[in-house]
């Protein structure tokens, strides 16, 4: 099969033939049709975390597509059914996290596209109990940023405990960002967007935010103050520590700074006003297979869209050199044939 395949950090990715994936008890091989670019796989390939990931490495965790093979031990699913490949490919389901629906906090888990092959690929496996479908009637191109994008912005949303009706800030209006907001809206919340880029912000505005502000033009600390008076939760999925720092300030008292972007980086927080504000700061990975239904389900609703661009699996390079000129509006998705 192709592949696009990291050999080593800071290289080209090179398009080769692999061998298809053998399939072991438990697991599916999957046809993949598209798998969206997430800014995580630039990480990936850059060896950016203290955790590397494991090297060559297929990436992508947002692959969709068809069941082509089922091996022994698979109940719940058959050859022909729509699924799509998480980061959290797998996890120990015994675990003190497993057994209480924190599994993206699993100690044991695998994730697709790093420590173990994504869907950068014509072909992908993975542990039939771990896939999420895909509902009829959803694209597949357009439905892939929800594995990664969508699921993880409706879990930090929901570990925000904001209330319908409270104004929240979307820092980094990317392809994590945009459909940030959209569930935000969809929540019922009021939502301020935050980004460095005004065309970012138009998509933002299209895609139904309330308010943006443009953070190179205007402090939107203090933008946001003037409007709203902060607001009960942030959201950080920009990959700037100024960001960070700007979201956490952004906070009103007893709100919440939700940590998701991923800079190799820092984040000091003022103890005064951590204390005397009541603020909570929360890290939030992905989400849990049922997160990722529910998130799935406010695109089948129509309620979240992604904005995409579809390129071919060997123009990879030429997409990860447009995320890093911050040159992608939206997600771009990889299609296979
Ligand atoms: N916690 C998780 O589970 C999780 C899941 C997926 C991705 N991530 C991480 O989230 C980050 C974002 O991923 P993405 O795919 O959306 O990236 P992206 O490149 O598509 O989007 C980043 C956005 O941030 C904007 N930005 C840059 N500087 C900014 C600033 N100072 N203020 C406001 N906006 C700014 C950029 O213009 C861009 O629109 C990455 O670090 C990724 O690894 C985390
Ligand atoms: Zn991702
Ligand atoms: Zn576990």
């Amino acid at each position: 099969m192709k592949a696009a395949v990291v050999n080593e950090f800071n290289q080209k990715l090179e398009i080769k033939e692999v061998p298809i994936p053998e399939l072991e008890y438990g697991e599916i091989l999957v046809k993949i049709k598209a798998c969206g670019v997430c800014h995580t796989d630039l990480h990936a390939a850059h060896g950016d975390w203290p955790v590397k990931p494991k090297l060559p490495l297929i990436p992508g965790h947002e692959g969709v597509g068809i069941i082509e093979k089922v091996a022994e031990g698979v109940t719940s699913l058959k050859v022909g059914d729509r699924v799509g490949i998480p980061w959290l490919y797998s996890a120990c389901g015994d675990c003190e996290y497993c057994l209480t629906g924190r599994e993206t906090l699993c100690l044991d888990q695998l994730n697709a596209g790093y420590s173990v092959d994504g869907g950068y690929a014509e072909y992908c496996k993975a542990p039939a109990k771990y896939v999420v479908k895909v509902p009829e009637g959803l694209d597949f191109a357009e439905v892939s940023p929800i594995f990664c994008a969508g699921v993880t912005t409706y879990k930090a949303l929901k570990v925000s405990e904001a209330k319908p009706g409270d104004w929240v800030a979307v820092y980094g209006i990317g392809g994590l960002g945009h459909v940030a907001l959209q569930y935000a809206k969809a929540m019922g919340f009021n939502v301020i967007a935050v980004d460095i880029q005004d065309d970012k912000l138009d998509l933002a505005t299209e895609l139904g935010a309330d308010y943006t502000v443009n953070g190179l033009k205007t402090d939107p600390v203090q933008a946001i103050k003037d409007k709203v008076g902060g607001v009960q939760a942030s959201i950080s999925v920009a990959v700037t520590k100024k960001a960070f720092e700007q979201a956490y300030s952004s906070v009103k008292r007893g709100g919440t700074l939700v940590v998701v972007g991923l800079p190799n980086d820092e984040l000091p927080i003022p103890i005064f006003d951590t204390v005397l504000n009541g603020v909570t700061v929360k890290g939030s990975i992905v989400g849990t297979r049922k997160d990722l239904q529910e998130a799935v389900q406010f695109a089948a609703e129509g309620k979240v869209r992604t904005n995409i661009e579809t390129r071919k699996l060997d123009e990879i390079n030429d997409v990860f050199s447009m995320m890093e000129n911050g040159e992608i509006n939206g997600r771009i998705v990889l299609t296979l044939e």
